[in-house]
């Protein structure tokens, strides 16, 4: 067997073989889950001006003891009421701004109301500028309030519109086809004859896909003939991104690498140093890339998650492309590790995290079970129980 790919090179090279795709605007509230094309300015101040963050009485702090003479009122959606001379207070609400002249609010529970007079109920007295949130205090217009490439989730779209925008520039998203080949495969639910697995990946790979900006179609079931997978490839090349599953190895039955080449696709590597996943191939076919994941269902899970999403995010324009690392504490002993990285299927809880017993790639109740892809880089050394171990959430 030739020199296997290292994790980290194979990931660089899927990743040079996209392309981040042009961007397109959105109004905000169809932007979830999109990657922002450019840094994000404020277009307003926030607050705009002076505002209350209680329901109470705007004072001058200069006369904090009182007793106030009431004025006015102050409340959200509307002007302030005339500026406050000494001695005098005007009813507020929160959000409303303040009225010119006051610097401070005090709490409706803190005082008594005697018809226009509001007098001091609690000692200490007001601090100043209590409960008044500050004209710009959150952000000033101008001020970059999300990076560009940065992922827009509920939160963000929140900070783009109070920021002032109705559309955001952001990443266009990739066609992916996701093709699975075999003659075992049966359509889920199907009853199954005993030399016949139902079709689980394709499910689970595009279920993967529909938490990224990505357009995805599903090219099931194709079966292990050269001239239906060339079929399926060419069927396939409007899209950006090809991915297939199964067929990946060396069997007389594994027809992905030959079917891609007779097309005339150019092969960037097939075989990586990883554990599960060692078939992976990627490459080029026109301007599409091809990723062909391994089909044992813990393989493919954990190529996608190491280079099918990246490589999405990437056409989609994320500024972070591969998955986070975390650290727990291990709590079995990790024996060393030899060439192959592995990606070993457990269970992270406060307790630290633990690897399952076993790590057969075709165990779909081991993966299913897992909440962690507990990462062992290639020849890390034997790690105790205790050790702190990276691992991605998955
Ligand atoms: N002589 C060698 N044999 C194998 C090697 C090797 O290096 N030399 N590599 C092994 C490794 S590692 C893996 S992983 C598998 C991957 O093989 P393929 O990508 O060719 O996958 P298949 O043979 O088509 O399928 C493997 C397994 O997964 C099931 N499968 C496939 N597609 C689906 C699907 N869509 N849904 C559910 N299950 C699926 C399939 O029925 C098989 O049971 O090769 C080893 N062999
Ligand atoms: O990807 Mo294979 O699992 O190493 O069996």
């Amino acid at each position: 067997m030739g020199a296997l790919l290292p994790l980290e090179d194979a990931q660089e090279r899927v990743l040079a073989l996209g392309k981040k795709l042009p961007p397109e605007t959105l109004p905000v509230q169809e932007a979830l889950g999109r990657y922002l094309a450019e840094d994000l300015a404020a277009l307003r101040n926030q607050p705009a001006a002076d505002m209350s963050a209680m329901d109470g009485y705007a004072i001058r702090f200069a006369d904090r003891s009182g007793p106030w003479q009431l004025i006015g009122e102050c409340k959200a959606g509307s002007p302030p009421c005339r500026a406050l001379e000494p001695g005098e207070t005007a009813r507020i609400f929160t959000g409303a701004l303040m009225p010119d002249g006051a610097d401070t609010v005090v709490m409706q529970e803190n005082v008594a109301v005697d018809g226009q007079e509001i007098r001091l109920t609690t000692d200490p007295s007001p601090v100043k500028g209590r409960h008044v949130r500050h004209a710009g205090g959150d952000f000033a217009q101008g001020d970059r309030v999300l990076e560009a490439g940065s992922r827009l989730d509920a939160r963000g779209l929140g900070q783009a519109v109070i920021a002032g925008h109705g559309t955001v520039q952001v990443g266009n998203r990739p066609k992916v086809a996701v093709i699975s080949t075999g003659d075992e495969l049966v359509q889920p639910g199907e009853a199954t004859d005993l030399h016949q697995i139902p079709a689980s990946n394709d499910v689970m790979i595009s279920a993967m896909l529909s938490d990224l900006p990505a357009v995805s179609r599903s090219l099931s079931r194709i079966p292990d003939q050269m001239d239906a997978i060339c079929t399926a490839l060419e069927s396939a090349r409007d899209c950006d991104i090809i991915v297939t599953i199964g067929g990946a190895s060396v069997g007389d039955h594994d027809l992905v690498s030959p079917a891609f080449e007779k097309l005339g696709g150019k092969l960037d590597f097939w075989k990586i140093a990883m554990k599960p996943g060692k078939p992976l191939m990627a490459g080029k076919l026109g301007e599409t890339t091809v990723l062909a994941l391994p089909g044992n269902p813990g393989s493919a899970f954990v190529t996608a998650t190491l280079f099918l999403l990246p490589l999405i995010r990437l056409y989609a324009g994320a500024r972070d492309c591969l998955p986070v690392q975390q650290p727990a504490i291990t709590t079995t002993d990790l024996p060393a590790v030899e060439k192959r990285a592995q990606f070993l299927r457990a269970r992270v809880d406060q307790g630290g995290i633990t690897a399952y017993d076993s790590q057969d790639s075709a165990k779909l109740s081991v993966l299913a079970a897992a909440n962690a892809l507990l990462c062992r880089p290639a020849h890390a050394p034997e790690q105790p129980a205790g050790s702190i171990v990276p691992y991605i959430a998955i």
